[in-house]
């Protein structure tokens, strides 16, 4: 182990070769500053290994590119009491690929999901440098999912800037975020399409190659150490699939990264880029080893390739093949890992490295920490060069290592502050929403109804004739933005809980801080249109004081906020959009009847119905304010009011009355302010507790 100081850490390239044999750097920072500055010490770990020239961007203390020895063994996995994985194991250090290959359903994304600490194991380990695998791991690998999850309204470089923001830690300052991310782009080529949106499928963007490489790069941006990626190939050209994959490669060895990979019929080109091959069938071991080895070993067991065909293929169709073939190739890779050339790291099933506690107890006697199995077993140079790697690194990944192990114990923080988190997500939230808040269609459908409703109500009279006209206004307006605000809220969270629900499982913010961003980032967006009708419909119905202009603004923004709130919890709580809309169909219609205007004379074992009715509230509070300030409402000749025989006007109670039972107008706002904090914190509770992604 050597240490060297270098007093320049934007330099981002260090690579030095002693004889034959290179040196890997990695590049620690010692915090001098808040930020990664020019003047920071770097303190250089360097590791002998037989690698070559080595790459580093200029990275920051929590994010220096640890690098992982991935080893896992005796894996065996079930799902609804199904056996997936049975005794699976596979080895994978820095800089090499370990491509994970079967049949369409062999287990390979249940695997990944294994590994990604994502699925229980019924029984195996996990070590990722020596410690189990815990939650604090995972800020070290990244997980590529199959499906490219993104909101399709950002650009690429939009999508790249908020995951930096978000994701790497609040001690790198912005301008280093920034260069990060176009470091990112430039390693994964994407410089030409960085400005394009995203796109679905309803609006073009990305091609479906360049979304494969969005969706590294956004996870590449944290820097891992361990990648694991889930068919990144699969949809793509034979040449786009190749020069993926020649990319990933040379990241991987440039910067030392460990790659996991699962791939389903690869080029030979392909395959060989390779280093090792965990080949699956029915979720059993049929080769785990180096993949120029893999010909050899199936031609040892009487299985020989034609020329020039391609080895991935060859495979492939002899673990497809006869019952006898898949058996013979299991019992030789089973064979296998007796030999002297399986990796002296995976051959003891029964003992742990960390979570053993008798071995624990024998590290502390041992000088070289540990691992004992290797201490005896005769290595070649590899091995040794990793099991120092191994020592070293693993003093750097925990300090408490040294005792047992558990999730529990596994020290995890967030990347960013809460506050930082709040500003991003705010400010992402409204990036987002604002081309489907206020797109063209909602500003025309809001300006249309507004002159529609201004005009149908135009200049009202105030009197008893005209007042079920001013009351119409009143429910119409309450109810259209209850509806839009409601059915806005539901349709936008199905297509956005996918994103969230992959960045919450990768750790990169707290739910509390989603949230809350969520209400303030789309605040401004949900109260422009309901304002903008407001200011169009109501002075056309005859507008008499600015105090009933605004106050009649606000329970009518009030209204539609609340509405917006019940949304989010339907929307939370239901998985499939058909139920969501039939749900919110039954609630915001039994909402309408039971809000006053529709119905006055509801039968009496209904009336508590009108109690959850959020737009009864907002439609009495209207009425108090409208109908209690400027000119009394005249009475009709033939009145319905009683009151009409002693008064030539009606009082604001009397017309209530009429309606029924009524609260007055704190309690009104009360109710609709208790109904927003409720139903915000249901939301919240049905996201945190139930719907939280493994
Ligand atoms: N949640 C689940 N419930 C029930 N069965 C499951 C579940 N997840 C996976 N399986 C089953 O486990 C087996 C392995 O699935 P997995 O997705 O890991 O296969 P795969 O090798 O990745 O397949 P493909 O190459 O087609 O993506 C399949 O038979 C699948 O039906």
């Amino acid at each position: 182990m050597r240490h060297a100081i270098f007093p320049d850490h934007e330099s981002s390239t260090y690579a030095s070769k002693t004889g034959s044999t290179s040196i890997i750097c990695f590049i620690f920072l010692i915090e001098d500053t808040n930020s990664c500055k020019m003047s920071s010490n770097l303190v250089v770990s360097c590791i002998m290994t037989n690698d070559t020239t080595v790459h580093f961007p200029c990275l920051i203390t929590d994010h220096r590119p640890l690098p992982v020895h991935l080893a896992f063994r005796g894996i065996s996995v079930s799902v609804e009491g199904r056996q997936i994985l049975h005794d699976v194991d596979g080895l994978v250090r820095p800089g090499q690929i370990l491509a994970v290959m079967g049949p369409s359903g062999c287990g390979k994304t249940t695997l990944l999901n294994t590994l990604s600490g994502r699925m229980k194991l019924d029984s195996g380990q996990i070590f990722l440098n020596r410690e189990p695998l815990c939650k604090r791991w995972k800020r070290k690998m990244c997980y590529v999912l199959q499906q490219d999850i993104f909101f399709p309204e950002l650009t690429l470089r939009q999508t790249l800037e908020y995951t930096a923001r978000l994701r790497l830690p609040d001690n790198m300052g912005h301008s280093q975020k920034m260069q990060y991310v176009d470091h990112i782009i430039n390693v994964l080529e994407l410089q030409h399409c960085q400005d394009t949106i995203i796109g679905d499928y309803l609006k073009r963007g990305l091609s479906g190659g360049e979304k494969k490489r969005a969706n590294i790069a956004c996870e590449l941006l944290t820097n891992p150490s361990l990648m694991l990626l889930d068919e990144p190939t699969s949809g793509l050209d034979s040449y786009a699939a190749y020069s993926l994959m020649q990319t990933l490669k040379k990241y991987a060895v440039n910067e030392g990264k460990t790659v996991v990979i699962t791939l389903h019929q690869p080029s030979s080109q392909i395959f060989h880029l390779c280093d090792k091959l965990l080949l699956l069938c029915n979720g059993q071991t049929a080769y785990f080893g180096d993949t120029s080895k893999v010909v050899d070993s199936f031609g040892s067991i009487g299985l020989h390739i034609m020329p020039h065909y391609n080895p991935a293929d060859f495979i492939l169709e002899q673990v497809k093949s006869s019952s006898d073939t898949r058996q013979r190739i299991i019992t030789a890779a089973k064979e296998h890992r007796k030999h002297n050339d399986y990796p002296t790291e995976l051959h003891c099933h029964s003992c742990g490295y960390l979570n053993d506690k008798l071995n624990d107890h024998t590290n502390k006697l041992l000088p070289n920490g540990p691992y004992p199995a290797l201490e005896h077993d005769n290595l070649n140079s590899m091995e040794h060069d990793v099991r120092r790697l191994w020592l070293d690194t693993h003093s750097h990944a925990s300090s408490s290592a040294s005792s047992e192990t558990s999730e529990s114990d596994c020290y995890f923080t967030w990347p960013t502050s809460f506050w930082t988190q709040l500003k991003v997500l705010s400010q992402r939230n409204f990036h987002e929403a604002r081309p489907r808040m206020l797109s063209k269609l909602n500003w025309v459908q809001t300006i249309g109804l507004g002159l529609m409703a201004g005009l149908l109500w135009f200049q009202l009279d105030r009197r008893e004739e005209c007042l079920h006209d001013i009351q119409g206004w009143m429910f119409f307006s309450t109810t259209y933005w209850m509806l839009f605000a409601h059915f806005g809220a539901l349709s936008s969270f199905p297509p956005e809980r996918e994103v969230i629900n992959k960045e919450r499982r990768s750790g990169a913010y707290r739910l509390s801080a989603y949230y809350i961003s969520k209400m303030i980032g789309e605040l401004p967006l949900t109260l422009t249109l309901p304002a903008i009708y407001h200011c169009i419909s109501y002075p056309m119905l005859g507008f008499h004081s600015p105090f009933v202009f605004i106050t009649l603004l606000a329970f009518l923004l009030l209204n539609t906020v609340v509405a917006q709130s019940v949304g989010f919890f339907i929307g939370a709580c239901c998985m499939d959009m058909q139920v969501s809309i039939t749900l919110s169909a039954l609630y915001t219609l039994a909402t309408q009847l039971f809000g006053g205007y529709l119905a006055t004379n509801i039968p009496i074992w209904l009336t508590w119905m009108r109690y959850l009715s959020m737009v009864h509230y907002a439609y009495q509070n209207m009425q108090i304010i409208e109908f209690s300030e400027g000119q009394p409402i005249l009475c009709a000749q033939q009145s319905k009011f009683v009151i009409c025989n002693e008064s030539d006007h009606i009082p604001v109670t009397a017309i209530l009355e009429a309606q029924g039972a009524h609260l007055p107008l704190w309690a009104n706002t009360l109710v609709l302010l208790m109904f927003l904090v409720v139903f915000r914190t249901l939301g919240y509770v049905v996201l945190r507790y139930f719907k939280n992604p493994k």
